[in-house]
């Protein structure tokens, strides 16, 4: 612990060496010597912090804070890059160009593993000693993990990130031996490691670009810094843990919905606000709100400034909007979710003579984790329920969020509730199940060992002594009782990661179960 804590006041005192300051700029001094004299790069506006609910380590506001203030700024100078890294080291700079067809975030990995790989001789070493050591990204997902997931997509999603992860690494294989990597740091895990580095705090920068521009696209994975078309990583900028973009509007949306629960208040809020209005997608949305405007690479300063993105109390955690992802995407990138997201969405299959009468996109097709369904499936819905006949002149009022009938609205319903049953019962376990094995890992992360609990249900039991299995601990009982360790831990930490985002997913569905029923109950009000 000590050690720990001695590493990351080292870290933080180099940072500030090198320019990196939660100060405001001086006018008089230059970026690089004005914080040159302080222990540490943090104090003025920010302090690292823990925040066991959300994300771990973090930045806490050491005072108030102003919205739009700045609140931290990391020289270019500081930011890895794949042009950093090659102006520094000759041999790295050759061999990239021998290898010219593998992908920015491929090169930027290998020139991580590449500055690991030199020790203390890398000018980085303290920031890369502060990197995490582990990730539970969907790549780092074991198949009891996958399977765990339950949901068909989920399972296929997980299965084809972890052949693209092994592929990428034999690709790279070649240039990782030119450069001599220590087999250490040119094996497999080494490569999940990288990636997953590169990916989770890469995209922090790519998502956060300040200044909107129509050709800077926010949270698009393409999009790179400037002057490098590979991206960076951002000593000290990479601390902030992840608030999702769109609490807004899901506070406001619950508001609406909270009035009497009926879908027209839904539908007049998408509507009117266009929310779901397809020719404004999420992306347009939020750079023209100027919701992700937290943080972005200023050419003028040449650093990397972030800005605080709403008012925040002292001790509060500060967070950065990465982009707008769903709970399975942000598995996927970054190794954890929300409990409540305002991005995420069940999607919801529809029937092939469906899709002939609607022209909305399969992914604009969903549900809201609240339970209500997406103003497109609605409109698609309301299409396909109405005879063939006369869907061309009440077309104009199903694309523009109306009912169309009372009949026509209960049957929409019926089949909606009808796909989300069929959908539960598909899964081999139930919401219940689900909270049961929670609650036997949350109580077996706490505990020295692992005690499988008398009282789980069936299909709940079945799958702990899965997990036993899948950890080769069959035979390591003593009392009923099995040894717990760092490799147990982290894989119940991951199964804990699936169980949460299935019972999520089933949660969703139940409450758009409710909220049919509901819609139905308060048209046959309005008919009688
Ligand atoms: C850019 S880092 C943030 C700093 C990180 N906590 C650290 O100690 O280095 C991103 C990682 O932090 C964690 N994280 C960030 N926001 C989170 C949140 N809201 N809930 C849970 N974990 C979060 C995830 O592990 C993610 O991959």
């Amino acid at each position: 612990m000590e050690k720990q804590e001695a590493s990351l006041e080292s870290f933080l005192k180099w940072a500030a060496e090198h320019g990196v300051s939660d100060s405001p700029p001086s006018s008089s001094s230059s970026l690089s010597s004005s914080s040159s004299s302080s222990s540490s790069c943090l104090g003025h506006s920010l302090s690292i912090s823990h925040f066991p609910q959300a994300g771990g380590r973090g930045l806490a506001a050491v005072r108030d804070l102003r919205k739009g203030e700045m609140i931290l700024r990391v020289p270019k100078s500081m930011l890895m890059t794949r042009d950093s890294v090659m102006e520094k080291d000759q041999t790295i700079a050759h061999a990239l160009k021998l290898y010219p067809s593998l992908s920015s975030t491929q090169v930027l990995a290998v020139c991580l593993l590449a500055e690991l790989n030199k020790g203390r001789r890398s000018v980085w070493y303290p920031y890369l000693m502060e990197l995490p050591r582990s990730y539970d990204t969907l790549t780092t997902f074991g198949p009891f993990e996958t399977k765990a997931l339950q949901v068909d997509d989920a399972v296929w999603l997980t299965e084809r990130v972890v052949v693209k992860a092994e592929l990428e690494w034999r690709e790279a294989i070649p240039l990782m031996k030119q450069l001599d990597l220590k087999p250490q740091f040119m094996n497999f895990k080494a490569w999940l490691w990288a990636s997953a580095t590169v990916r989770t705090l890469l995209s922090i920068v790519i998502s956060a670009q300040r200044i909107p521009h129509p050709l800077l696209k926010i949270s698009s994975r393409t999009l790179h810094v400037p002057w490098d078309d590979a991206g960076c990583l951002c000593p000290v900028g990479d601390l902030f843990n992840y608030a999702a973009p769109g609490e807004e509007i899901a506070a406001f949306e619950d508001s609406k919905r909270c009035v009497n629960g009926s879908l027209l208040e839904v539908e007049s809020f998408q509507n009117g606000d266009g929310i779901e209005n397809p020719s404004l997608d999420a992306e347009e949305y939020d750079s023209s709100s100027g919701r992700l405007t937290d943080g972005g690479y200023e050419d003028d300063v040449q650093a990397y400034c972030f800005y605080a993105k709403r008012n925040y109390g002292k001790n509060e955690q500060v967070l950065l909007s990465y982009g707008t992802y769903t709970n399975l995407e942000l598995l996927e990138h970054y190794g954890f979710l929300l409990d409540w997201n305002p991005n995420e969405k069940v999607f919801m299959p529809l029937e092939l003579d469906m899709f002939a009468c609607h022209s909305w996109p399969a992914d604009s097709l969903y549900i809201h984790q609240g339970g209500w369904p997406s103003f497109s499936l609605l409109s698609a819905l309301r299409l396909w329920a109405t005879s063939p006949n006369q869907r061309k002149s009440v077309g104009h009022l199903a694309f523009s969020g109306s009912q169309l009938s009372p009949e026509n609205e209960k049957t929409v319903m019926k089949w909606i509730i009808s796909r989300c049953n069929a959908i539960l019962e598909s899964l081999p376990s139930t919401i219940e199940d689900d909270r049961s094995i929670l609650c036997t890992i949350d109580e077996a992360q706490q505990l020295e060992a692992l005690e499988k609990p008398s009282n789980l249900p069936s299909a709940a039991a079945m799958e702990f002594a899965e997990f036993i299995e899948s950890m080769g601990l069959g035979n390591g009982r003593k009392n009923g009782m099995l040894p717990s360790s760092t490799k147990v831990e982290r894989a119940m930490g991951k199964w804990r990661l699936a169980v949460q985002w299935r019972l999520n997913y089933k949660k969703t569905l139940f409450d758009c179960i409710s909220f049919c029923l509901r819609t139905i109950d308060s048209v046959e009000t309005l008919q009688r």
